[in-house]
């Protein structure tokens, strides 16, 4: 049985895919997710950055997988970020920029960008490949200052592309989206059932004991 191999330490994406019936074997990439993006230069389209960051984070796990694994699996990485004002924002990390940001974007939209790139492997070599990035709309609500304060005490929004989660405490502050609510958590089903069925495999055939 093929196996589906996650190139993520994100505990969102683990969870999307587990409910989605699928217990996947999580490689953690270990990319600098800079180096990546300097390497693109600051004319890079954002749907390319989010689509080379996952293709970086795919390809990384590559060598790293156990050969009862790498003789047939497909490995599955992803990236996302939130293009608001022109610019492309991953993660805040700290609680100031997480509230600068908040307060800029409350009460307006951006577009969160998830690039996913899957590969297919035999014998421990690619055969296949497909990527692709998904943009959905979020309607980014109005917070109080007594609401914003405790969602930054809370920790959540620093770890998080875009400074919101759609699926925790962000929920409450998030008044619509437009597209694809688990490609905003961190991977996209419907594009990952086509990006998989590029390389042959029905998502089905992943689905563990029912
Ligand atoms: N639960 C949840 N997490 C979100 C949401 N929006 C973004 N995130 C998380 C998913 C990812 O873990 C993180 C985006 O950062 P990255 O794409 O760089 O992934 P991360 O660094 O977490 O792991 P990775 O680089 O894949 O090993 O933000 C959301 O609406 N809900």
């Amino acid at each position: 049985m093929t196996t589906l191999v996650l190139a993520s330490a994100s505990p969102a994406r683990l969870t999307v895919l587990r409910k989605a019936g699928v217990e996947p074997f999580v490689v953690v990439s270990g990319v600098d997710e800079d180096a990546v993006q300097e390497a693109l230069g600051p004319s890079a389209a954002p749907s390319r950055v989010v689509t080379e960051l996952a293709r970086a984070k795919a390809t990384a796990v590559l060598t790293e997988l156990p050969a009862d694994v790498a003789a047939d699996a497909v490995i599955i990485g992803c990236d996302s970020m939130l293009l608001i004002d022109g610019t492309l924002q991953g993660k805040p990390h700290t609680a100031d920029i997480a509230r600068a940001r908040w307060r800029s974007m409350m009460g307006r939209s951006g577009t969160l960008l998830t690039g996913h790139c899957v590969l297919r492997v035999r014998d421990g070599a690619t055969v296949g490949e497909s990527s692709a990035d998904s943009a959905t709309v979020v309607h980014f609500g109005t917070p109080s200052g007594d609401d914003l304060e405790a969602y930054l005490e809370s920790g959540e929004p620093m770890q998080v592309a875009g400074a919101f989660t759609l699926d925790g405490l962000g929920g409450w502050f998030i008044d619509r989206i437009e597209g694809d609510p688990s490609s905003v958590i961190g991977i996209g089903l419907p594009l990952v059932r086509r990006l998989l069925g590029e390389v042959g495999i029905g998502v089905s055939e992943l689905w563990g004991p029912r």
